[in-house]
């Protein structure tokens, strides 16, 4: 229902876009300079805005093909845990993808590449005294547990460097024919940066292009290797060039090109490796195919540092909080929240304080969804709701939402619209003791939970499971949790049965048995028990409902009118 609405919003916004497109043709001159400004896409477009690094602005996001995204990412260096960058990085553009797929019906072929062979690899295997074949293996397996404990959709493909290394030296060899590069007496093989003249350089901004360190018999310091020729105990693979290893960045320009041809429409990484890395892999895969304009889009996620910290969190320095160190304290959907709060493109602190702050909003959220629950089953009693203002306000946040995911997928302000319904929605569930004869509203609060959840799980944020997440992953513990709130129910209802008759201490109501008064009492001890637990039993009227949270809750007396 969602995405129909969505499209149908959309669909005059994409028939203009499409009207005012410019066809991107292969130049086959790669070395004009002119060719560097980037053309709009020809194709469909989405009615969507995305930020594009190659022009740094927002830019309508047209796709090649209708209804269909290729998206290539760089994967990690596999030679040590997953960190919260990485998290940071590739939930983001999950929640992304999954706003592409879910609400604006794209279908995302994503494939990514694991770089398993690499000097960082090769230097850890050796202090590890284990190959790097293993070592790669051991810590590729672990990021692809860690993603999907993170619940990141996997890429329909992934592909390792050592497996395909036949590719890469295939497309390095069509570079050389191309005039663009050269090899080295040596044995290596370099990117020629003058071949292509004014062309490179779409990612430089601030930094100034040294170039890598390498061979004195460069043309030029900014070349950069393709191929390197192997030193004495490291992996190796036969080329025309003699024995060797690829370099860093041809390995993404050839697994993008083996999977998705010519023509990409969406490249993603950390904003780390826009220079020079996505630099290169534009220069290396426009001089392979001849072409003007590789990838249409480059979209870059901002980094995740500690608080306080200016440098961003690597493996490399070693200030890592690893994923899985980081899920003993706090669950996947929590930190999605702390990711949706900000913009991808932003650089994020994190810090025990912005963790809380996520989770505050996630249980905010969880226990509007149960009170709006107990008012549609009739356990919690309200004063009349203003259902028309409440239905005006659903159909405002649905709009503000999309508006806000269709201009550069800004998830804060559609969070912010989600936790303002939220808050109208309580601000309307004002409990009475009895509401004989008052008009009661379930419905809308019935279309609230359904837009919540269905928003929510848009987002990868699973309220179902949101109980599983503190540490009752069983759904049979949730039964058990169900049974005892229900037999306890019935004890208390048992305990407050009043007397048929008023007493003379109490005229005007009836009094209660007082030899029920300990079943009472122990109802409201194991209310208390249970909080810590993490289990928060809320007693409405004389019926009661549960839910689940960290554990940490302290629970009042309740105001019972205990027995004499
Ligand atoms: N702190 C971070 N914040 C956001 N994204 C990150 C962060 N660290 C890494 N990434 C992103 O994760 C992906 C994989 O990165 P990579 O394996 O190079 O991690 P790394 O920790 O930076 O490694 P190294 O320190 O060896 O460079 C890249 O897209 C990178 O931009
Ligand atoms: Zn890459």
């Amino acid at each position: 229902m969602l995405r129909l609405w969505v499209r149908s919003e959309f669909q005059r916004a994409k028939v203009l876009c499409a009207s005012r497109a410019v066809s991107v043709r292969c130049s086959g001159d790669c070395s004009n300079a002119s060719a560097r400004a980037w053309v709009r896409p020809s194709g469909a477009s989405t009615g969507l805005q995305a930020f594009n690094s190659l022009t740094k602005q927002k830019e309508p996001l047209i796709l090649a093909r209708e209804g269909v995204a290729t998206w290539y990412s760089c994967g990690p260096t596999v030679y040590d845990h997953a960190h919260l960058g990485h998290a940071c990085s590739y939930v983001r553009f999950d929640i992304l993808q999954r706003i592409l797929t879910r609400l604006f019906g794209i279908t995302v072929i994503h494939a990514m590449v694991i770089t398993d062979v690499d000097d960082k690899i090769i230097k850890r295997s050796r202090e590890e005294n284990v190959s790097p074949n293993v070592l790669a293996s051991i810590y590729e397996d672990e990021f692809k547990r860690d993603m999907l404990s993170l619940k990141v959709i996997p890429p329909a493909v992934y592909l390792r460097v050592t497996e395909n290394v036949h590719h890469i030296v295939a497309f390095i060899d069509g570079i050389i024919r191309n005039g663009h590069a050269y090899a080295t007496k040596e044995g290596d093989v370099y990117f020629d940066i003058q071949s292509i003249g004014g062309r490179y350089g779409k990612f430089i901004g601030a930094v100034d292009p040294q170039g890598e360190p390498g061979s004195t018999t460069k043309r030029d310091s900014r070349d950069f290797a393709l191929w390197k020729r192997s030193k004495p105990q490291e992996p190796f693979w036969e080329s025309p060039w003699g024995r060797g290893r690829p370099g860093w960045h041809i390995e993404c320009s050839t697994i993008a090109s083996s999977v998705f041809g010519s023509q990409l429409d969406i490249h993603s990484g950390g904003i780390d490796l826009a220079f020079p890395h996505h630099e290169n892999e534009i220069a290396q895969s426009e001089a392979y195919h001849q072409c003007g304009q590789w990838a249409n889009y480059f979209l870059h996620s901002g980094h995740l540092h500690l608080k306080g910290s200016e440098e961003k969190m690597s493996k490399s320095l070693k200030n890592y909080v690893s994923i899985k160190d980081f899920l003993q304290s706090y669950s996947a959907n929590e930190f999605r929240i702390f990711c949706l709060l900000s913009k991808y493109r932003s650089a994020i602190d994190y810090s025990h304080s912005s963790m809380v702050e996520a989770r505050i909003a996630l249980e905010t959220i969880s226990t509007f969804m149960q009170d709006a629950k107990a008012y549609m089953k009739g356990q919690l009693k309200c004063t009349p709701v203003q259902e028309v203002a409440l239905w005006d306000r659903l159909a405002d946040t649905k709009s503000s939402v999309l508006k806000a995911l269709a201009d550069d997928f800004d998830t804060p302000r559609a969070v912010s619209a989600v936790m303002n319904l939220v808050h109208d929605g309580n601000c309307q569930l004002q409990p009475v003791s009895t509401c004989e004869g008052v008009a009661r509203s379930p419905a809308v609060f019935g279309a609230m939970i359904s837009y919540i959840t269905e928003i929510l799980d848009v987002f990868g944020v699973d309220l179902l499971h949101t109980k599983g997440d503190v540490g009752t992953s069983s759904g049979r513990l949730e039964g058990v949790v169900e049974q005892l709130t229900h037999f306890r129910s019935e004890v208390r209802a048992f305990a407050l049965a009043r007397q048929d008759a008023p007493t003379s201490r109490r005229p005007h109501k009836a009094a209660l048995y007082p030899e029920r008064g300990p079943l009472l009492r122990s109802c409201d001890t194991l209310r208390k028990d249970l909080a810590p637990l993490g289990v928060l039993i809320k007693d409405r009227g004389l019926t009661s409902t549960w839910e689940l949270t960290k554990g940490s809750e302290s629970v009042q007396d309740e105001e019972q009118e205990t027995p004499s």
